[in-house]
């Protein structure tokens, strides 16, 4: 029997913290057909709302150093603040969300990453995701709404990369599903050029990608992205895009697809 098509798209922190950009994101997204997940960050949230708690911030390689302190703060802001705002706004749309983290219907189970050189502290990678569970959610008419956190079914809430979540989602759906994955940036899609917001790369090999790293062109979040990417590339997912939060009204603007 032929597969669904499953669209799982991942939103970042600069979409979300702008709620203009991110209203008419989720109109766009709650107008858009077929079966589909939404992921979300909130990083820039969580450092804003760690910093009035008077919790500092430490990033190494874009990931966040989650102490106890750091930890309730990504609870806070990821389940609490970012995704309910998001459900409700879907709500709104007529759009039958649910918000999820990866305890709930124990939908990722994760383990806490071990202390090597550098102690993340509650920082989860992902082990399982429970696909039968989720697909019976999305059976029932639901769209899930999945924030950057994951537990280990030992009581632990840890902190997960939201890229990771959408590459983890999509490795562990696309038995089920023919997975369409969009990661949607404040960008049109991985530049040649910074300074450039028309220089779009419009395919981008894991070749040229290890080369453009070497270059520098290609830097900072983006690599993680990018390795988020490839990792579900080798893992079976076929469609794979990097674009504007607007490729889902016009799909044909430009954008970054993904190839090995
Ligand atoms: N070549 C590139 N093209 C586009 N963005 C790039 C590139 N290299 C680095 N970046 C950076 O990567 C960022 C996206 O990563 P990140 O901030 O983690 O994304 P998100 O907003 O989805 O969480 C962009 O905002 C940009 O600053
Ligand atoms: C482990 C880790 O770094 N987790 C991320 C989760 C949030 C996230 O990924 O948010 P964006 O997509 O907006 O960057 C963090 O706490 O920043």
């Amino acid at each position: 029997m032929e597969k669904d098509t499953l669209t799982i798209i991942k939103i970042g922190g600069n979409v979300i913290d702008n709620s203009e950009t991110l209203s008419t994101f989720l109109k766009n997204f709650s107008q858009y057909k077929g079966l589909k997940i939404l992921v979300h960050g909130g990083g820039k949230a969580a450092t804003r709302l760690a910093g009035k708690l008077g919790v500092e911030t430490i990033m190494i390689e874009g990931k966040r150093i989650t102490n106890e302190e750091m930890l309730d703060v990504a609870i806070m802001t990821y389940a609490g603040l970012c995704n309910k705002k998001i459900v409700a706004q879907l709500q709104n749309f007529n759009i039958q969300a649910i918000g999820l983290t990866g305890a709930d219907g124990n939908s990722i189970l994760s383990k806490k990453r071990e202390h090597t050189t550098i102690n993340y502290g509650y920082v989860g990678d992902v082990v399982e995701v429970n696909a039968k569970w989720i697909q019976a959610i999305i059976d029932t008419g639901t769209t899930p709404v999945f924030c950057a956190l994951t537990h280990d079914k030992k009581g632990q809430l840890l902190n997960t990369n939201a890229d990771t979540i959408a590459q983890s989602l999509a490795v562990g759906l696309s038995s089920i599903y023919n997975i369409n994955l969009i990661y949607c940036f404040e960008k049109k899609g991985v530049l040649q050029n910074m300074e450039d917001e028309d220089s779009i790369i419009e395919e981008l090999n894991y070749n040229t990608y290890q080369y453009l790293k070497n270059e520098n062109i290609i830097h900072s979040g983006m690599i993680p992205k990018l390795d988020n990417c490839f990792k579900a590339l080798k893992q079976g997912v076929k469609n794979i895009i990097i674009a504007n939060p607007d490729i889902i009204i016009n799909p044909l603007m430009l954008h970054t697809h993904i190839s090995l």
